[in-house]
């Protein structure tokens, strides 16, 4: 990270309250980075945006961009939200129905005091280098779900904002035109110079957007890192849900041997333990459920070293595949192809034995 970025940056210590919800974090985001925020339902994520974008002044903590402050209730500066320069998308658009696409991008230049032609030059170009002038003169109701939110994203980067606000940008697309526009976002995104924060339900969406990724819990930062970090190494069960994982909190009780024991009950054995890590400390392992295997009765020979019982307790249909829930010590989701559940006749109440090489296993020090 630069100095340049910096300044060019978010800095923003939130600390707000909502009734009896409090959210507390710290949020840096570098100019040119692109931030997903991931939480369940009542996480804070709409709190920390109508936060940083000026609806809800802080309690304590302060926003501070590009070197300007925003929010800083100690020197009782707050600047409202037409006085912040931000972005705004939304996932229902909210284009103004009665203003052509060219008029909708000149808007926020327009409300600056830029006059009409100049406001209109600039949207005009703003929708040439988007590949949307054909679209200048429609109404947004004669605009796909598509075409929309490429226009809303247009007039939000043609209000020359110092932040972008994005907020379930792709949630009312269809899952076609989705993928097209997440990675035309993601390149609008990365071009931009200012920081970008992204709101989300979906993971995909945040692994394939996001610089970074940010998880709030009940208001709270549980963790942050590159995709890969954490889709590698989820610290909550949240995380390891989204990301499809099975994740066991546990104290290594033999690091000789990568012995786990499970705070669910049960034992794992991974093949690599992080260096140093002493005996009887806390651990987070992972369990991709394709690395588990399902059997019927005796193992055959040369067996991975992780072999436990359990019953099967639900089986669910993916896309590509078979997710059997197992209860056991530990309980686990397993991937099966269909043909395995036939196989085995892979019905609730069912008793299976379940394996996974200890080279599956990817153990890691709890936070
Ligand atoms: N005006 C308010 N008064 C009291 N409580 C509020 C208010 N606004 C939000 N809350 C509470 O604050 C918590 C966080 O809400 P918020 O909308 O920020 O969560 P969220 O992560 O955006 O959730 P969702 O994914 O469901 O949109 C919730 O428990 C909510 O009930």
């Amino acid at each position: 990270m630069s100095t340049s970025s910096l300044i060019e940056g978010l800095d923003a210590d939130v600390q707000v309250s909502r009734g009896a919800f409090a959210l507390s974090a710290h949020v840096r985001v570098p100019g040119g980075e692109v931030l997903a925020v991931l939480g369940p339902n009542g996480a804070g994520k709409t709190t920390l945006l109508r936060t940083l974008a000026g609806l809800i002044p802080l309690r304590q903590g302060r926003i501070s961009i590009a070197g300007t402050v925003w929010d800083d209730p100690a020197t009782d500066v707050f600047k409202d939200a037409t006085e912040r320069r931000i972005g705004l998308v939304f996932q229902d658009y909210r284009l103004f129905p009665h203003l052509s696409v060219l008029d909708n991008v000149a808007f926020a230049p327009r409300a600056r005091g830029v006059k009409r032609a100049a406001a209109r030059a600039h949207a005009l170009e703003t929708l040439q280098t988007l590949g949307l002038d054909a679209l200048a003169a429609r109404r947004p109701a004669q605009l796909s779900g598509g075409q929309a939110q490429r226009v809303a994203l247009a007039r939000a980067l043609a209000s020359g904002p110092a932040m972008m606000l994005l907020d379930e940008p792709l949630a009312a697309l269809d899952a076609r035109t989705r993928l097209e526009i997440r990675s035309e976002l993601r390149r609008r995104l990365t071009s931009f110079s200012g920081p970008s924060i992204v709101v989300t339900h979906d993971p995909l969406e945040a692994l394939v957007l996001a610089d970074r990724i940010l998880v709030l819990e009940e208001g709270r930062i549980v963790q942050t890192g590159t995709p890969a970090e954490v889709a590698r190494r989820p610290v909550t069960e949240y995380v390891a849900r989204l990301m499809g994982l099975n994740l066991y909190a546990g104290r290594l009780i033999d690091p000789a041997h990568g012995r786990i024991r499970l705070d669910s009950g049960g034992e794992l054995i991974a093949a690599s333990i992080p260096e140093g890590l002493p005996a009887d400390a806390k651990v987070l392992a992972v369990l991709a459920p394709t690395a588990i295997s399902l059997h019927l009765g005796e193992l055959p020979e040369g067996s991975p070293r992780n072999v436990w019982a359990g019953t099967v307790s639900g089986v669910e249909l993916l896309t590509d595949r078979v997710r059997v829930a197992v209860k056991g010590a530990p309980d686990a989701l397993v991937d099966v192809t269909a043909a395995a559940v036939a196989e085995l006749r892979l019905t609730p109440g069912l008793e299976v034995q379940l394996s996974a090489k200890a080279g599956e296993v990817t153990a890691y020090p709890a936070p």
